[in-house]
């Protein structure tokens, strides 16, 4: 059974607390959009998937149980509340392209004379709701992609060693994961030699919940300082580097969990491949490049103490960039759930996501 970080049932929302992973699991009662505001930005959920669906779901905890007369006063609070939303952290793509999506949605319903007060508002709710099964649809098939592009370079039956960074699981999404999917797919099908995992400093999402979630799931795996990435490569034969996405720009440059880059100059380096693995809705068309998303800059704090036990010396300045960018050149191939592509194919996947976006209510 896998891990399950987001409970939502009939208008009620718990969120797994990730910031006291792995010593206690608590959830957090989730009453509406402030605490998912308050919950994102303090990184109690995170991973972007995960992040753009508690978001849209304590918007939905918090309109369930208002009432509504009037469609133009549903149609305000819900564009100011998605906004107000997607302010949380700024890299993630996915909360905002679920706010946009959802804002024409709303907007449909508010000009459709047809549709009551009443109905406008359980028909949001539910298109809501439906975020979730589509996430973990999605993620299936991008695991079952992902592995079997893994397997492409390999023989029949060999087993693969894969190295994967930050946490992509069940707890950065609504459940099975993205790249950690890909783990997951290769494991099922008994293909999966080992998977080794990074630490990833600071906030240590390999040490903290990729570990809890591969130690539940009994996954054979191995946990590796962020240093040791190089001589990992030089040494242990990796067939493969998988790793999430928090944006990827139109031309496949993509910003994902900070030393993503260091470990794409380094596979490169060692002939190994690179994926990213991650869902349409982290792909961003309106971002040209790279060097146009916004690089979330953390707390001090993150770096300088540990569990409220300060690490590093007193009085000490430190930079503490969130995410990095890899360049499109250094990745081999983004895993979707409508297979796989390398970056320079991403033009030809804008067609798919307007497919995508009308799997979702019909607008
Ligand atoms: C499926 S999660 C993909 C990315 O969001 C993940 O790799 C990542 O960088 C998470 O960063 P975080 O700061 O923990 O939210």
């Amino acid at each position: 059974m896998t891990l399950q970080a987001i409970k939502y049932e009939n208008g009620t929302l718990e969120v797994l607390d990730q910031l006291l992973l792995p010593k206690e699991s608590k959830y957090i009662p989730i009453l509406g959009v402030e605490d998912g505001w308050k919950v994102i930005n303090k990184m109690q959920v995170r991973g972007a998937p995960a992040i753009a669906i508690v978001g849209c779901l304590s918007l939905a905890v918090e309109i369930s149980k208002e009432e509504f007369e009037k469609k133009k006063a549903l149609r305000r609070e819900v564009e100011g509340k998605l906004n107000y939303l997607i302010s949380a952290r700024p890299t993630a793509v996915n909360m905002k392209q679920a706010a946009d999506h959802l804002i024409s949605y709303i907007n449909s319903l508010d000009n459709d004379e047809s549709v009551s007060a009443q109905e406008m508002q359980a028909r949001f709710v539910a298109a809501i709701e439906a975020m979730l099964e589509k996430d973990i649809s999605d993620n299936r098939s991008i695991g079952e992609f992902g592995a079997k592009a893994v397997l492409n370079n390999v023989t029949d039956g060999e087993q693969v060693r894969i190295l994967t960074h930050c946490n992509t699981g069940s707890l950065a999404t609504a459940y099975f994961g993205t790249a950690l999917g890909v783990v997951r797919c290769l494991h099922s099908a008994s293909r999966l030699e080992n998977c080794y995992f990074t630490e990833t400093r600071p906030y240590n999402q390999g040490a903290r919940l990729t570990a809890y979630e591969l130690v539940h799931d009994k996954i054979p795996s191995t946990l590796v300082c962020d240093s040791t990435v190089a001589y990992l490569m030089k040494t242990a034969q990796i067939n493969a580097v998988v790793v999430g996405a928090d944006r990827v720009a139109a031309n496949g440059d993509t910003a994902n969990k900070i030393g993503t880059y260091q470990i794409a100059v380094v596979a490169r380096h060692h002939e190994v491949p690179f994926y990213v693995a991650a869902p349409l809705t982290s792909i961003d068309f309106n971002v040209n490049t790279g060097d146009n998303i916004v690089i979330e800059e953390r707390p001090q704090v993150e770096m300088t103490h540990i569990n409220n036990i300060r690490i590093a010396s007193p009085g000490v300045t430190c930079w503490n960039p969130a995410f990095d960018v890899t360049p499109a050149r250094l990745i081999t191939g983004i895993i979707t759930e409508k297979g796989v592509f390398r970056p320079s194919e991403l033009s030809t996947l804008q067609s798919q996501l307007q497919d995508h976006k009308n799997t979702l209510p019909q607008l």
